[in-house]
């Protein structure tokens, strides 16, 4: 399994419904689509809604454009983040990334809105994140019903905000200085001329701040849990990042989208950590032939943390899946590892991580991570 994401499985209804609007859910996996109705997630939706909405999404967050965009915004709020985490001694180092990866995403959608909503967004969203995969019991005092409370609350700060530029638009009151993909979103039309609903967009929203960020935050905790892990594999990869700074013409603030490009030995350790990590150790596809998992030929000595076996590895199709394939390719694939590269190259530049409890138990569900979510110290050097 480790590199394929390749199991089909059926799981709880609990996460779906939470994302989505409970009254209007209908219950089923996401591949028996025509059943459900087109008003919940990107996943769960029939398929020609499926590639409508994801045309029409995908390119303003992983284009070569999209990204120049959010770079500058990416390195400010990586550098901020490890500068105030190596001031607050003992942490959950993985909860800490949670918030990084997550104020990623809010910047995408809605940079244009004050610090005060994206707080208010960032609590109701959190308290909906615990009650995803807590048992559907809808009583006051389990987390399922407060997780269902705050998606109200999300749906109705998001109608606000959409209701404001609305209005806004209309009036033709100022020009705004900045937009972002929720402007993006009110006006865009499809070949029919059909513009999204309030409905759609509010549904796309909440898909994408939860799709889009755990996934970054593991795979970042993980990368450097492991590099700090192994010295050797540690100074290889800081000597490619001095390296890139000694390049640097003078007069030059940050990184530049051409020198992330230019880290091969960086850009192996995160495939590597994708691999060992296999955030998304499923994804929902029907076999239609009988396929092998735990393979050890395709990758030897699997649980080993190499980032050397990529040096001439080309992987055979089907083997390296960590962002799935397909119509259904995850979207956010290059702004996760321009994310995850970011992070690194000032982690690897100025900080260590000093581990409460390294031999800490892990779990494996819903994702692999330390069962102390990563207790730690991030020291500056
Ligand atoms: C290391 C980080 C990430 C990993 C490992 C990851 C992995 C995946 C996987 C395996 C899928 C399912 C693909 C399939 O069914 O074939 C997926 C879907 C998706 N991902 Fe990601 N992802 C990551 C980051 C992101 C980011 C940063 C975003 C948003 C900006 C994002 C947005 C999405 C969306 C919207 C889907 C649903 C696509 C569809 O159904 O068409 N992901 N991701």
């Amino acid at each position: 399994m480790f590199g394929s994401p390749s199991i089909i499985v059926t799981t709880p209804d609990t996460c779906r419904k939470v994302l989505n609007d409970d009254e209007h859910f209908k219950p089923g996996w996401p591949l028996s689509t025509e059943e459900l109705s087109g008003r919940n997630s990107f996943i769960t939706i029939p398929s020609k809604d499926h590639k409508r909405l994801r045309k029409l999404t995908a390119a303003p967050i992983n284009g070569h454009e999209a990204l120049s965009n959010y770079i500058e915004y990416i390195e400010e709020i990586s550098k901020t983040t490890l500068d105030k985490l190596s001031k607050m001694g003992e942490i959950e180092f993985l909860n800490q990334l949670r918030k990084l990866t997550f104020r990623i995403i809010m910047f995408i959608f809605l940079s244009s809105e004050s610090e005060s909503i994206l707080e208010a967004l960032e609590k109701e969203y959190t308290t909906l994140n615990h009650g995803l995969r807590a048992m559907a019991i809808n009583i006051p005092g389990f987390a399922f019903h407060r997780a269902l409370k705050a998606r109200k609350n999300l749906v109705a700060v998001f109608q606000a905000i959409i209701d404001e530029r609305r209005a806004v638009k209309r009036d033709g009151v100022a020009i705004k200085a900045k937009s972002d993909i929720m402007d993006d979103l009110l006006e865009v039309k499809d070949e029919n001329g059909r513009k999204l609903t309030d409905e759609e967009i509010i549904d796309l929203l909440i898909m994408y701040l939860n799709a889009g960020h755990e996934s970054s935050a593991h795979t970042i905790m993980w990368a450097t849990v492991l590099l700090q892990q192994n010295p050797e594999i540690f100074q290889k990869a800081n000597a490619e990042q001095e390296e890139i700074i000694k390049k640097r013409p003078a007069g030059q603030n940050g990184l530049t989208l051409k020198e992330t490009r230019k880290m091969p030995y960086l850009s192996q350790v995160v495939d590597e950590t994708l691999r060992w990590v296999t955030f998304s150790f499923v994804v929902f596809r029907e076999a239609i032939s009988d396929c092998k998992i735990n393979d050890p030929k395709v990758w030897p000595e699997p649980m080993k943390f190499n980032p050397s076996r990529w040096d001439d590895l080309a992987p055979k199709a089907g083997t390296f899946l960590p962002f799935g394939a397909g119509s259904r390719l995850c979207p956010g694939n290059d702004l996760a590892k321009l994310e995850i590269s970011i992070f690194l190259h000032h982690f690897l530049l100025g900080y260590r991580l000093e581990r409460t409890n390294p031999e800490c138990l892990v779990q494996f569900l819903p994702h692999r991570r330390p069962k102390d979510a990563c207790l730690a110290r991030v020291k500056k050097i």
